[in-house]
């Protein structure tokens, strides 16, 4: 394992980590932290030989587990820690050398990604204790939306808020449609083309790409604006938070919780942000996960068909993240409820596609493609530190 770089993507409650090596085909040793903080915590993963690990870490906070992640390396060392930062705000896009100015100034848009900052900021903070004289690198969700145009990326509000609070669309989870994007280009016989991508995870958002670059998408300001995701409401009718407020005397931080922490398939359904549980409920006529799963599945046709807006031409659909690429109900659905696009599902294609596997899934002949390709996260952000590392300073 050549130069292998060290990708950590840290969230509130787990940590998922990968030592991803130079050769982009050989094997990696990967794995992730759950629970973080509670008695049943624990590491789960693969080693360097491709063997399961699972370890009982109880009552582990960031730097315990960050600790329980270095043994897990075996002696192998990272070159570089390449993270996942969620929000760059409006100063930072490019990857990004942490330091402690870089730090200061990341801990001020903090406030913009509630969910992530905070916890991307804790695992850089154990990883620079623990590996300090690695260069620890941010690569940013928000880098790969650098290229939508104002039309895209401006809310209809006055000048002044965008001009001196940086008020604007941002976007999310960029190093999953980057990744994704150039996977699709390399696969299908359209490259370069227009696609949408639906990343379809805990968090979930689509995609407008026009010649490998991201020219629109569904998340915003936060990523809470757009598709219903697994406790987050998606978009809203903003009068609600006055409407709460005075109606109910909800403070906005109640509010916040409400949107971005009791919504989404959990607030609908009653029962669960687990998509897997949602389905096997439905199967049994749970109503809640019923509905959630087709209001789910609307919001998102919907969200697909606007940003064909944003595309000269339509070649295709991607479906990715955990819902996307092992759903095939689900995928199935959406593209029901896109009727007016000449998209064509073949049903024993999308059946036979299963995880970790990447495929196309529709019945072939000139219309739009649609196919399912497994995110990697980890490749793009560990393809973004090596870069940044070998750039030679100005
Ligand atoms: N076989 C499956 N069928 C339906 N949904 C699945 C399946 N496997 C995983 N999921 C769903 O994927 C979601 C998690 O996606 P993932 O991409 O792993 O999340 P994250 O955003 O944390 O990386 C959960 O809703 C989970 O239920
Ligand atoms: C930005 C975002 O929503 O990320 P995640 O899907 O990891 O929650
Ligand atoms: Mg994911």
């Amino acid at each position: 394992m050549q130069d292998p770089v060290l990708v950590i993507n840290c969230g509130s409650s787990s940590i998922k980590y990968a030592l991803v090596p130079s050769a982009p085909q050989a094997p990696r040793l990967a794995g992730l932290v759950e629970r973080l903080g509670a008695v049943d915590a624990r590491l789960t993963g693969t080693d360097r030989r491709g063997q399961r690990v699972s370890r009982a870490l109880n009552g582990a906070g960031y730097h315990e587990a960050m600790s329980a992640i270095q043994e897990q390396l075996e002696g192998l060392s990272p070159v570089a820690v390449g993270h996942r930062i969620v929000h760059g705000g409006e100063r930072f896009s490019d990857a990004t050398l942490l330091d402690d100015t870089v730090l200061r100034g990341l801990e001020t848009i903090s406030e913009l990604a509630p969910l992530h900052n905070p916890a991307n900021l804790e695992g850089v903070a154990a990883t620079r204790r623990l590996f300090p004289v690695l260069p620890q690198v941010a690569v940013f969700d928000t880098a790969f939306h650098q290229t939508l145009p104002p039309r895209a990326y401006r809310y209809a509000l006055p000048e002044a808020l965008y001009r001196n609070q940086g008020i604007r669309r941002y976007g999310f989870h960029g190093s999953s449609h980057a990744y994704v994007s150039r996977r699709v280009d390399r696969l299908s016989d359209r490259p370069h083309g227009g696609w949408l991508i639906a990343h379809l995870g805990n968090g979930c958002s689509t995609c407008a790409i026009w010649q490998g670059r991201s020219v629109d998408t569904s998340m915003g300001l936060t990523p809470l604006e757009g598709l219903v995701m697994g406790t987050r409401s998606g978009d809203v009718d903003p009068g609600l938070h006055a409407h709460l407020s005075r109606r109910l005397g909800w403070s906005l931080e109640r509010i916040d919780t409400l949107l971005n922490k009791e919504s989404g398939l959990l607030g609908l359904s009653g029962l669960s942000n687990d998509m897997r549980r949602l389905e096997q409920a439905a199967a049994e006529h749970h109503a809640g996960a019923t509905l959630a799963i087709e209001v789910f599945c609307y919001r998102l046709a919907k969200s697909l068909a606007a940003l064909t807006c944003a595309l000269p031409r339509l070649d295709g659909i991607v479906f990715t993240g955990g819902i996307g690429e092992n759903a095939a109900a689900i995928r199935a659905r959406v593209i029901d409820q896109l009727p007016h696009f000449g998209l064509r599902l073949s049903a024993t294609a999308n059946a036979r596609t299963v995880a970790g596997q990447e495929g196309r899934v529709d019945a072939g002949g000139s219309h739009p493609q649609i196919w399912v390709i497994p995110t990697d996260e980890e490749a793009h952000i560990a393809a973004e530190t090596r870069r940044l590392l070998e750039t030679p300073c100005p």
